[in-house]
């Protein structure tokens, strides 16, 4: 039989440097593992603009849609900053996204018992954490038409739209409802219902689905922004959390703080399921391509290598293997591996992107 196959787009800024740990980590698993995947390498985002003027290529859009999953490191930077909108570099992931029809993007924020001391918040809020965060990813405010800057009377006016449809809605709810039956049974969805009319149908859809379909779950409803205070008063209270795109971004980056660094960030944006039953699948992480440390060496390569053992387990039922790298994340941590995002200025010297990468292979090793 073919091995499954991967299509790694490593972008810019730090994307390439964490996704070289990963690329490292995916041949462990071909010679230690029997694990092989058939490999491509790609360019987005401002790597694929400046070779081909344009942040995806088609031939590149097409083979995301033909291979079993595709890992993607990070997009943008400051060079790009005046580019027309249309050809940024984030509209290469945009698009991605979009025509992958990748709606419910997975984002779990757990904290490492080796950095509980590190958050930024106290140990006991933090200590033990394990939540999961579901943005839907190809709607809302991202993609909403009409969009743009107007000309309007003698000044300019940037208009973007937030749009739901009730399937849109009822879809990533279904996803929430499925995943919270496999963890505690838990789902809390954030909106703005008392300012936003899609927050109002996203309130009245995710209930109803709930009712209909998932009688079994504890459905609780919250506005945004209190949902952004709860999480840093007391993360601990939530399970699963579903939200839209555009609040999804931005509560999953304070979320990624309760773990103790962007850097530690890992996703999964998933589509319907194939006939294969295997859902269309893009892996990444969390944080952008980090210009203010690029090209030196810093980057925490975690939150990629996460991604790939969100790829292990999500689209090639691999679940042990999975854990056993996620248990390798652990021990390297356990152990004191840190890039300088999780240290303080006193303590000690930080090790490189890439020995972050030779510590959790030393533990790979370990773990056979
Ligand atoms: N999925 C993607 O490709 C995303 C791309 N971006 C793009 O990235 C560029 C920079 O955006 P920012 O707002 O600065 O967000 P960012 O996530 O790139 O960086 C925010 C802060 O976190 C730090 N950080 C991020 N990842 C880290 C890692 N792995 N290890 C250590 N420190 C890390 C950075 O050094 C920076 O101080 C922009 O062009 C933005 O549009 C932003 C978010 C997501
Ligand atoms: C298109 C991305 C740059 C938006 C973002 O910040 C994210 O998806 O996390
Ligand atoms: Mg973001």
């Amino acid at each position: 039989m073919a091995n499954p196959s991967l299509l790694i787009l490593p972008g810019d800024g730090i994307g390439p440097e964490v996704m070289a740990q990963v690329t490292r980590i995916i041949d462990w698993f071909g010679e230690k593992r029997d694990l092989a995947f058939d490999v491509e390498h790609d360019l987005v985002g401002g790597a694929a603009y400046d070779k081909h003027g344009t942040p995806l290529h088609d031939d590149t859009m097409a083979r995301a849609l033909e291979v079993d999953a595709v890992l993607l490191g990070a997009v943008g930077g400051p060079k790009y900053d005046d580019l027309d909108f249309s050809v940024k570099p984030e509209r290469g992931l945009l698009r991605l996204r979009k025509e992958m029809d990748l709606f419910s993007n997975l984002r779990p924020a757990q904290c490492f018992d080796a950095l509980a001391d590190f958050s930024s918040l106290k140990k006991d809020i933090v200590a033990g954490l394990d939540i999961m965060i579901v943005r839907e990813l190809t709607s809302g405010v991202y993609f909403g038409e009409p969009r743009g800057i107007f000309e309007e009377g003698n000044e300019r006016v940037g208009i973007n739209t937030q749009r739901y449809t009730e399937s849109e809605i009822e879809r990533v709810a279904r996803s929430a409802f499925e995943l919270a039956r496999r963890r505690s049974s838990k789902v809390c969805s954030m909106e703005k219902a008392n300012v936003m009319e899609s927050g109002i149908l996203w309130r009245e859809v995710t209930q109803r689905v709930r009712d209909a379909e998932y009688p079994d779950i504890e459905l609780s409803h919250m506005y945004a922004d209190n949902g952004a205070m709860q999480l840093v008063r007391a993360p601990k209270q939530f399970d699963v959390i579903v939200t839209d795109n555009l609040f999804g971004d931005i509560l999953s980056d304070c979320a990624a703080m309760l773990t103790g660094s962007l850097g530690m960030l890992p996703s999964a944006s998933l589509g319907a399921p194939n006939a294969d039953g295997r859902p269309k699948a893009l892996y990444e992480p969390v944080h952008g391509s980090a210009p203010d440390i690029a090209g030196q060496g810093k980057a925490n390569p975690i939150a990629c290598i996460l991604s790939f053992a969100m790829a292990l387990r999500y689209s090639f039922d691999q679940g042990e293997e999975a854990a056993r790298l996620e248990k390798a994340v652990e021990t390297a941590l356990a152990d004191g591996a840190r890039t300088p995002d999780l240290m303080g200025p006193e303590d000690g010297t930080p090790i490189t992107t890439k020995e972050m990468g030779d510590a959790i292979l030393k533990a790979l090793d370990a773990s056979l």
